[in-house]
């Protein structure tokens, strides 16, 4: 079956329950209604009858009987305002009650850790991971355990693994996005836990698996979040991520609105806005560079830059980088692997890739598929 009418059936399904709901609620109403009009209504006749039973029999006045009529519609049109008013009580306070959760559920996906107010004074030289384990909020099981890693500035350390085996887990809490369940993650020897997180984030610089698309202009997409810069230094990020290229080709250069929905905006590719994203990241001189496959998007030409200009980029800074392509981790120092949130293996390629284990069952698999071995 083909996708538009997937989709279409699927809304029929959905718009046929939600019609089903409204005309239930509606003849719920319907039937409530009527049965205050009948309520209504026979004590109405009642009170009615008693007053002309009343008049007929000479108990009360006419002037009285007047009085009473009077009272009786007064009361009357104040008693259906206050049921109206209470209705759209209720009906608001269901609104508020739904405002309300939306308010709980997006207060949910800030910050909640307890985070600490130490300033980071200066650039940190190590980042270190002591057996940490992590469970996500609600997960049946640790996504990490037992893990320790460290990485200096200067230095490149790879981690690689099968799907869902805590590459993406470990590198955040790395740059302090998440705080371990169990164990420390510490820079310099100060705990992410006892950091000021925004202050610590401005010496990291991420090039995350999942990028965001701004509708902003290619300036200010690679320096989101970092202040005004000079040229120079934009345009040196542009050469190190292969960026410069797609220069000459943008209306305005750096100034073009990267959105083709507003007038004068230019649209990029999927392998170009990699490229931006990766700019952004270098651009930031930050002390930790973690890479979360950052070249999933790129051509040979393009990936091979970032993999050859990487330990220029390394000589200041502590780099992590995150990569399925195993033959691309021979730039590493260390090789850390990954397996179901443990390490099973570290070293460097030209150890990992002669030593049984899972690093060279996937780098032969790796090989064979490219048609490097028979
Ligand atoms: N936000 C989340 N909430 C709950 N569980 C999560 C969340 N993110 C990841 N996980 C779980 O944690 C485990 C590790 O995920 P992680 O993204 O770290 O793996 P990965 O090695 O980076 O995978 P991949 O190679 O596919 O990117 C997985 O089992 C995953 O289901």
């Amino acid at each position: 079956m083909l996708a538009g009418p997937f989709l279409i059936g699927r809304y029929r399904r959905l718009a046929a329950s939600v019609n089903a709901a409204e005309r239930e609620a509606a003849n719920t109403g319907a039937w409530m209604g009527l049965a205050g009009a009948v309520a209504g209504g026979i004590a109405s006749t009642a009170v009615w009858a008693a007053l002309l039973w009343l008049l007929a029999s000479g108990r009360i006045s006419l002037a009285a009987g007047g009085g009473a009529v009077f009272a009786l519609q007064t009361a009357t049109g104040s008693v259906r305002g206050i049921i109206n008013g209470g209705a759209r009580l209720v009906r608001t306070g269901w609104y508020v009650q739904d405002w309300q959760n939306f308010l709980d559920n997006a207060h949910g996906q800030a910050l909640t850790d307890s985070r600490g107010t130490a300033p980071v004074t200066a650039a940190p030289e190590r980042f270190e991971v002591r057996d940490v384990a992590y469970r996500y909020d609600g997960a049946p099981k640790d996504s990490l355990s037992n893990v320790s890693l460290h990485v200096r500035r200067g230095e490149i350390v790879a981690l690689v693994g099968e799907n869902g085996s805590g590459k993406t887990t470990l590198s955040r809490l790395l740059c302090g996005l998440l705080l371990p369940t169990e164990g420390d993650v510490a820079w310099d020897n100060a705990s992410t836990a006892d950091l000021d997180p925004w202050g610590s984030w401005e010496h990291v610089a991420l090039v995350p698996q999942k990028f965001t698309y701004l509708p902003l202009t290619m300036r200010d997409n690679i320096t989101f979040g970092q202040g005004d810069t000079s040229d120079a230094a934009l345009l040196a990020a542009c050469e190190a991520s292969g960026a410069a290229e797609m220069l000459p080709g943008l209306r305005s250069g750096l100034n073009t609105l990267l959105t083709s929905e507003w007038f004068g905006g230019q649209q990029l590719s999927g392998g170009q806005w990699q490229r931006l994203v990766l700019t952004r990241a270098f651009h930031r001189q930050a002390a930790l560079l973690v890479m979360d496959e950052p070249t999933a998007a790129l051509d040979a030409r393009a990936e091979h830059r970032i993999f050859a200009g990487l330990r220029e980029l390394a000589k200041d800074r502590a780099v992590l980088l995150i990569t399925h392509r195993l033959t691309n981790v021979a730039v590493a120092d260390r090789i850390v692997v990954l397996d179901q949130g443990r390490i099973v293996q570290e070293g460097t390629y030209a150890q990992l890739t002669k030593q049984p284990g899972l690093f060279r069952t996937l780098w032969e698999l790796q090989r064979r598929m490219s048609g490097d071995t028979p």
